[in-house]
């Protein structure tokens, strides 16, 4: 990927103009940025997020990705996450439904946990291949730092704005705790014979709190509340994509707002046929122009956290949560939250006739839907 120019985004399909969010300005405390960061989080839940420092790890962690995915199938099947509702470590193609029919999803992803980046060289949760482990202190281990250094900044800012006492969402999400949190590179082969409609990673909300996302390629698509159909989100240099989880639209009442959203195949402008053409017809080079690759780095709340409103300490979500009627009291650890999402989500664990249908105890009933 790095040196290849990507296509241009085509300019005649709907998109998603997103609150651009300025993080220096966030973390310098300016109330305007806040109001701002405010209205995206708590409206539809994405915004785009500039100045945040993060590009040039952001590169080298799609480098480690190029690596992993170039690794043999079967060197990369030793290191699969399974069907028990394990998150870290390779997911191949095929593995997750996309819809309720069960189709297969066409993305494959290395995930690699934050407690495993930060107890390396000791492991905490699983072992990784070799491109990761080459690449841990150099590359993964300050994508991580750095990842959560942003994100525990807007979660502190928003902690503020939700009415609740200083390190309230802190405590939730604590460094030395065992967590979901993970970073995932995802790859997206061309799949000129994926209808543009069709998802390649199925229609889901984030399970964790917040999500940090770099995109280079357009395909990520949100559906907004009283939209008439899917929005593109368009990407830009420099511009990285932060979106709510549950976790954190649970933790306060259903006051930030977890979306849906998905992946499917753009088309590009005629100019550029590759993905009309059959695969194998396309240069490498120019193919891989059209490899899309996404990578995420995802703030879950500790294991040990129960997921429920956080009413007794601010009045804003206490008022919220009386409203919503125990709709986010699921009575569940983050841990075995995580656990189920992850689950429900393969293939193999589908049975005859389940439907598919993604269990969010208290919230809507969806179906899923690859992502956490
Ligand atoms: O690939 C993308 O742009 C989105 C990825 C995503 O939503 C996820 O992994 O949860
Ligand atoms: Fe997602």
């Amino acid at each position: 990927m790095p040196g290849i120019a990507h296509p241009p985004f085509p300019d005649d399909v709907p998109t998603v103009p997103l609150i651009v969010v300025d993080y220096a300005l966030i973390k310098a405390g300016d109330q305007q940025e806040i109001d701002r960061l405010w209205k995206a989080a708590t409206e539809l839940g994405f915004w785009y997020l500039k100045n945040h420092g993060a590009d040039a790890l952001a590169e080298q962690m799609f480098q480690m990705g190029e690596e992993t995915m170039d690794l043999p199938l079967e060197e990369k099947m030793k290191y699969e996450q399974g069907d028990g509702g394990m998150s870290f470590g390779y997911k191949y193609a095929g593995a997750n439904a996309v819809d309720e029919t069960g189709a297969q999803d066409v993305v494959e992803f290395i995930n690699v946990s934050k407690d495993d980046a930060l107890a390396w060289p000791k492991q905490a949760h699983r072992a990784y291949p070799s491109t990761v482990n080459v690449r841990m202190e150099s590359t993964i281990t300050p994508f991580v730092k750095k990842s959560l250094e942003i994100n525990n900044t807007i979660l502190s800012v928003l902690g503020d704005r939700l009415g609740l006492p200083k390190g309230a969402l802190g405590e939730k999400h604590l460094l030395e705790e065992y967590s979901g949190s993970e970073t995932r590179v995802i790859k997206t082969p061309p799949r000129p014979d994926i209808p543009a409609d069709k998802a390649t990673l199925g229609a889901h909300t984030d399970f964790g709190s917040l999500s940090f996302l770099h995109n280079r390629l357009g395909g990520l698509q949100v559906l907004p509340p009283g939209a008439d159909g899917w929005k593109y989100v368009k990407p830009y240099p420099g511009h990285a994509i932060c979106n709510i989880g549950d976790a954190l639209a649970i933790f306060s009442g259903g006051i930030l707002r977890s979306n849906l959203h998905r992946a499917v195949c753009v088309r590009f402008p005629l100019l550029f046929l590759c993905p009309h053409l059959p695969t194998n017809s396309t240069p490498p080079k120019a193919q891989n122009a059209f490899t899309r690759w996404s990578l995420v780095f995802f703030t879950r709340p500790n294991f040990s956290a129960v997921l429920e409103p956080l009413a007794e300490q601010s009045e804003m979500v206490r008022d919220a949560a009386a409203k919503a009627e125990g709709k986010y009291n699921t009575g569940t650890t983050a841990k075995d939250w995580f656990a189920r999402r992850v689950k429900n989500q393969r293939v193999n664990n589908r049975t005859a006739g389940d439907g598919y249908v993604l269990h969010r105890p208290g919230l809507a009933n969806i179906f899923v839907c690859t992502g956490p």
